[in-house]
């Protein structure tokens, strides 16, 4: 396999979680530092970690990911070493950048583990790299993160595959009328307005909320008949006077159920993986207000390491070793004032 130009390192950077109770304080605290987080959201949260023993799923998603991922570039003839380096928790990314420095890497080029445009799915990526460069100084390895990859086809089918195969476990009499709620991480209603850059026309959620919309679109686009859908939000933290994302995906449904619809499907469409927000706000909480309300429930998986997932990964390496065309399905603008390309 000959050397790849101009990265010689490829880097997964994600959010870390905690692996045990003894982590969950000192992770929240890592997460929370500086933000605007009640106290009481805090401890809520804790709660839902302890529930699973104190254990984050999302670190060992990213070990299967890269495990997959590792197999994919051997296949595809990429030889490029493999790092995983987290925002939050062990193993911390300035830690995996000075072992990177270590190793004699120069030239990175990263994939985050979430696919939107917006302040705290991007640009705390980007920030966060700055922060581990500027504690190495000099020889820090340089980082190129690579672009938003919501329309990306092996974001996009992986998510269309799954919700298929929710809407196959709902009980056949209620399929026919079932609602899809396309499920996102809610963010302040600020924030969300700045993504993509301000004035830019996509409207009141920014461009995250076009680039959800879009995804949800195109998902519907691939099922066999064209169910009413719509996006929704989950996650919601901050005060209660700061206003966030909505609708809240409990209160979707609470109000779909009075309305007779008998069925939803929830795509978590806003995430990568099927970690704690998708465990514990989905598969619990949201799943109880669907028994509550006597409306059918099934959750569809996110893509985790769904084979067209994985391909991606090879795609976007190649995208950006010039090897290869980027692969778009959305028609939305590009956002403007991010550093997204085109
Ligand atoms: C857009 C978005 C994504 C998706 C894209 C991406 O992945 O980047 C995401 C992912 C995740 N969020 C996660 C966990 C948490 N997020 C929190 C807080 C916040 N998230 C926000 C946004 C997002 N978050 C925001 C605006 C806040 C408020 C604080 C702030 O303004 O920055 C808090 C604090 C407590 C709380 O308030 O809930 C926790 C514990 C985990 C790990 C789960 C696990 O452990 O398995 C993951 C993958
Ligand atoms: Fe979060």
């Amino acid at each position: 396999m000959k050397p790849m130009r101009p990265y010689d390192a490829f880097l997964l950077i994600s959010f870390g979680g905690p692996e045990g109770e003894d982590e969950v304080i000192p992770f929240l605290e890592n997460v929370t530092r500086g933000r605007n987080i009640p106290r009481e959201r805090l401890a809520e949260v804790g709660e839902h970690y302890f529930l699973f023993g104190g254990v984050s799923p999302i670190n060992q998603q990213c070990r299967d990911l890269l495990a997959a991922v590792t197999e994919k570039f051997a296949a595809d003839g990429i030889d490029l070493p493999i790092y995983w380096g987290n925002r939050f928790w062990a193993p911390m990314l300035a830690d995996t950048l000075e072992q990177m420095r270590r190793d004699g890497v120069r030239r990175v080029l990263a994939l985050p583990t979430s696919a939107y445009c917006n302040w705290s799915s991007r640009t705390a990526y980007l920030e966060d790299i700055d922060r581990a460069r500027a504690a190495i100084g000099e020889d820090a390895p340089e980082v190129d993160l690579v672009r938003p990859f919501y329309d990306h086809p092996g974001f996009v089918e992986p998510l269309a595959d799954h919700t298929r195969a929710a809407l196959d476990a709902l009980p056949a009499d209620r399929r026919g009328g079932a609602r899809l709620l396309f499920s996102a991480h809610s963010i302040p209603l600020a924030m969300a307005r700045e993504s993509g850059g301000p004035g830019q026309g996509f409207g009141d959620a920014g461009a995250y909320g076009a680039q959800l919309a879009e995804v949800a679109r195109l998902v519907v686009d691939r099922l066999d008949r064209e169910y009413p859908f719509e996006v929704v939000y989950q996650s919601r933290s901050g005060p209660p006077s700061q206003p966030w994302l909505e609708p809240d995906v409990n209160d979707r449904i609470e109000e779909l159920a009075r309305e007779g619809v008998p069925a939803v499907v929830v795509v978590p469409h806003g995430f990568v993986s099927d970690h704690m927000e998708v465990k514990f706000d989905l598969d619990i909480e949201a799943r109880q207000t669907a028994e509550k309300q006597g409306i059918a429930y099934e959750r569809a998986l996110s893509p985790g390491t769904h084979p067209a997932f994985v391909a991606m990964v090879s795609d976007l390496v190649r995208e950006y070793t010039g090897d290869g065309a980027p692969r778009r399905l959305s028609t939305v603008p590009r956002c403007i004032g991010c550093d997204c390309p085109g």
